[in-house]
C-alpha cells in the first residue's frame, strides 16, 4: 500500500558464514559492511570473474572502491545485497570504509616517550653538571 511505512529487517551474517561462501557454486562478497550474493552475477560482471572470485568470502570494500564504478554499477549491486556483516564482526575487517585521513602522524606513544626521554636528559646532564662543582 502507499504511503504504509516499509518494515525491514536487517539479516546479519557472520565474517565466518560469508568466508565459506567462496566458491563458484556460491560467491559472496561484502562491500561497506554489506554483504551481496554475487553469483548469478559473476559471468555478467563487466570487470570479469575472476575479480570477484579473488575476493569471494571477504571484504572487497577496497577493490571496489578503487575501480571507482559507475553510479550504474553502484545502483545494480544494490540488488544483489542479502543482508549485513554482524556488528560485532566489523572490526574484524581491516579497512573501515570512511576514515581514510591520517589525523597525525605522530602516534600516541611517540608524543609521551619523546618528551620523557628529553626531560631525562636534561636531568641527566644538570646532575653531572652539578656533580663537578
Ligand atoms: C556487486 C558488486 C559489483 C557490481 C554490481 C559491479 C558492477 C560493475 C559494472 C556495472 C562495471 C562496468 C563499469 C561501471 O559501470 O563502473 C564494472 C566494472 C569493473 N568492476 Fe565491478 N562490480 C562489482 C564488484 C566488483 C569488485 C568487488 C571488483 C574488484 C574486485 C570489481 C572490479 C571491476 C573491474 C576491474 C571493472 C572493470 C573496469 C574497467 O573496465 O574500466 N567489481 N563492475
Amino acid at each position: 500500500l502507499a504511503g504504509q511505512p516499509k518494515l525491514r529487517t536487517v539479516k546479519y551474517y557472520r565474517l565466518s558464514e560469508v568466508e565459506e561462501r567462496n566458491s563458484s557454486k556460491s560467491t559472496w562478497i561484502i562491500i561497506n559492511y554489506k554483504v551481496y550474493d554475487v553469483t548469478k552475477f559473476l559471468e555478467e560482471h563487466p570487470g570479469g570473474e575472476e575479480v570477484l572470485r579473488e575476493q569471494a568470502g571477504g571484504d572487497a570494500t577496497e577493490s571496489f572502491e578503487d575501480v571507482g564504478h559507475s553510479s550504474d554499477a553502484r545502483e545494480m549491486a544494490t540488488s544483489f545485497v542479502i543482508g549485513e556483516l554482524h556488528p560485532e564482526d566489523r572490526p574484524k575487517i581491516q579497512k573501515p570504509p570512511v576514515r581514510r585521513r591520517v589525523v597525525s602522524s605522530h602516534s600516541w606513544w611517540t608524543n609521551l616517550v619523546i618528551p620523557g626521554l628529553a626531560a631525562a636528559v636534561v636531568t641527566l646532564l644538570y646532575r653531572l653538571y652539578m656533580s663537578e662543582e
